[in-house]
């Protein structure tokens, strides 16, 4: 059985004083709930002390949106995994689709970040989804198949248990349109074969695949409950800790 991640991605928005606020939100949402999902936010870099100072404590996990593949260096405004580890970081999103769009990330570059992330000792979650085009033309799972394989040739079975996947099709990012929960399963599960031809079926039974694009309360039960969606990836309702803190409710009674 995995256990679910609820997980928050902030994109832009949120500094460190409105992080602290809406942080402080969230843990007294979840204050004296018992919950078994684990709970992660990803707050903008600037903002990751704000929102770990105020999970200090609680069962509430802070992660970053990104990171660079060196230690250190001449790499302006960039920021490493040993800056993530020493604010207290556990998680780091890597691949998200504005980060391919607008960044121009590619594959290769994604699957850099994977292999660094987990080498340094946090959990990747590599995003991967396509976009509307690739969906009309029944290209999908060929798209899918290209990001998936493009990380796994770089990161070995041994990683499983920090590494998380999240199926964000583009076309449901930030346009309240949601994939159907029939649409969420078939890909999920195809990504789950991907990860057993590369790993074995026993180690890809253990991964967890989020999916994102906007979930909210109203779509997060009939997502989250399909055999294959192991928690969701949530941006624009993470930005309200009573939209979140109501996914996490409804994780706790699937
Ligand atoms: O991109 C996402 C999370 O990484 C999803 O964003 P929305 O939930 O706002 O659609």
């Amino acid at each position: 059985m995995r256990t679910l991640l609820i997980a928050g991605n902030w994109k832009m928005n949120a500094g460190p004083t409105e992080a602290k606020e809406l942080a402080d939100g969230m843990v007294a949402a979840r204050q004296g709930k018992d919950d078994s999902s684990d709970i992660l936010i990803c707050p903008p870099f600037i903002s990751i002390p704000a929102v770990a100072e105020s999970f200090s404590g609680s069962h509430l996990k802070v992660g970053a949106q990104n990171v660079h593949t060196e230690d250190n260096g001449a790499f302006t405004g960039e920021t490493s995994t040993s800056m993530l580890n020493d604010t207290g970081c556990e998680y780091v999103i890597v691949g998200h689709s504005e980060r391919r769009e607008y960044f121009h990330e590619d594959d290769a570059l994604i699957a850099q970040k994977a292999k660094k992330v987990l080498t340094d000792d946090l959990k990747v979650i590599v995003c991967v989804g396509e976009k509307l085009e690739d969906r009309k033309s029944g290209n999908h799972e060929n798209i899918v198949r290209t990001q998936v394989k493009a990380v796994l040739d770089h990161v070995d079975a041994n990683n499983a248990d920090n590494f998380v996947i999240a199926y964000e099709p583009v076309w449901a990012i930030g346009t309240g349109e949601t994939a159907t929960p029939e649409q969420a399963q078939e890909m999920h599960q195809f990504i789950r074969s991907l990860l057993a031809d590369a790993w074995g079926e026993d180690e890809a039974e253990k991964i967890r695949i989020l999916y994102g694009g906007s979930m909210k309360p109203a779509n997060a039960e009939e997502l989250l409950s399909q055999t294959d969606v192991d928690g969701g990836l949530i941006g624009g309702a993470s930005l309200k800790a009573e939209s979140f803190s109501d996914i996490i409710d409804i994780a706790e009674s699937i």
